[in-house]
């Protein structure tokens, strides 16, 4: 299913806050998780809330799933939409037991209507051990799947997220997102996931919405707007690409696996799946460099033909970005200004990208 459907989520909201203005069309799947990225003020929670009925736009718009939310002077109220909205911090009932939050929000879903059996959100959140706890003794990443359960278990058509990690340190934060990833592949609830970490969005996302300043100012698959050099403003030090990747082969001797990019290869960390398996694996920019010969005597596992298709100036002085074409995939270098002249870049040109081995092997 495209963004463009029939079928797909459509907002449309225009509103002032102070001297902030909002100003939004988007379209997105009604599958999948999409992230909507933006930086500190660029209006992802305004958003979030106008979708969520919590502000009044008049003249918004609002279809979700062929459903229509809003139109006109028809405007559904919060407690009429569909919906499971998972905030920062985990707002539980404290004076509730655990299992006492989930068959709260649940008992508010008429029964025919329940299409998330209470089991499965409790089961992919892996909370079982903890529904006879009550909240005030639980650690924050456990709070916070407890939380995204109680969103699952209204059986909601759109679940929206506004920065469920941000308040999680970083081992909380990876003890979460396996549970996240796990809803994205079983659960067929579209996710609208609200995030400024392009490494977070690029293990979860299929579809990204980039705001900036109330607008929108890029829409569309993840992989590509990632590989897009007109964004690179946006994502300032954090540009890079997501590549999408089979397992090939695993090397327990060295804790590597091998991965099959179109007709070349990539070592990463020994990965967990099994052959075949598809992975994604996040190269950031800076991490990429350039040679014109193909290196030998060198320590870096990762080294593939490649053909540059565009350059750009990066958000870093001195610095440019170029984008190059590995075949089935893209990537993103970062170098000097200085060396791009001293190698003679240029679109067309062919030369070998070597990803440098510390930044796969985390
Ligand atoms: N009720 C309000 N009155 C005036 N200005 C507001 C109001 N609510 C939000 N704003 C302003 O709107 C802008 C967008 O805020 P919003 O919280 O949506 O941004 P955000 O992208 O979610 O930021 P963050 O990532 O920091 O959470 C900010 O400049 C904020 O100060």
């Amino acid at each position: 299913m495209t963004a463009n459907s029939a079928d797909a989520i459509h907002a449309r909201f225009a509103l002032r806050l102070g001297t902030f203005a909002l100003d939004v069309d988007m379209q997105i799947p009604s599958r999948g998780v999409t992230a909507l990225f933006g930086h500190s003020g660029s209006g992802k929670t305004t958003l979030l809330r106008c979708l969520a009925g919590l502000v009044a736009v008049p003249g918004g718009y609002l279809r979700v799933a062929g459903d229509v939310w809003q139109k006109g002077a028809m405007v559904r109220p919060t407690h009429r939409r569909p919906l499971g909205y998972v905030f920062q911090e985990a707002s539980l009932f404290a004076h509730l037991s655990v299992r006492e939050n989930l068959t709260y929000g649940q008992s508010r879903v008429p029964a025919a209507q329940r299409r998330v059996a209470l089991d499965t959100a409790v089961e992919l959140l892996g909370i079982g051990p903890l529904l006879d706890r009550r909240p005030e003794g639980l650690s924050g990443g456990e709070r916070q799947r407890v939380a995204i359960a109680r969103a699952l278990a209204v059986s909601p058509r759109w679940l929206l997220m506004d920065e469920p990690l941000a308040s999680l340190d970083f081992a909380r934060k990876q003890e979460i997102l396996p549970y996240l990833e796990r809803l994205h592949d079983d659960l067929d609830i579209p996710v609208l996931y609200v995030s400024h970490a392009p490494d977070e969005i690029a293990r979860l996302a299929d579809h990204i919405v980039v705001l900036s300043e109330g607008q929108v100012v890029a829409q569309g698959d993840l992989r590509e707007t990632l590989a897009r050099l007109d964004l690179a403003g946006t994502f300032a030090n954090d540009v890079g690409v997501v590549i999408e990747a089979a397992i090939a082969q695993h090397d327990d001797a060295d804790h590597l696996t091998q991965l099959s990019v179109g007709a070349a290869c990539l070592y990463v960390s020994r990965r967990p799946e099994a052959i075949g398996h598809r992975v994604r694996v996040r190269v950031h920019a800076s991490d990429v460099s350039l040679s014109l010969q193909q290196p030998q005597g060198t320590s870096i596992l990762n080294v593939l033909p490649a053909q540059v298709v565009e350059l750009a100036d990066s958000p870093v002085p001195g610095q440019v970005l170029v984008k190059l074409d590995l075949g089935q995939t893209t990537l993103i270098a970062r170098i000097s200004a200085r060396s791009r002249d001293h190698l003679a870049v240029a679109p067309g040109q062919r030369l070998w990208a070597q990803i440098k081995s510390v930044a796969l092997l985390r």
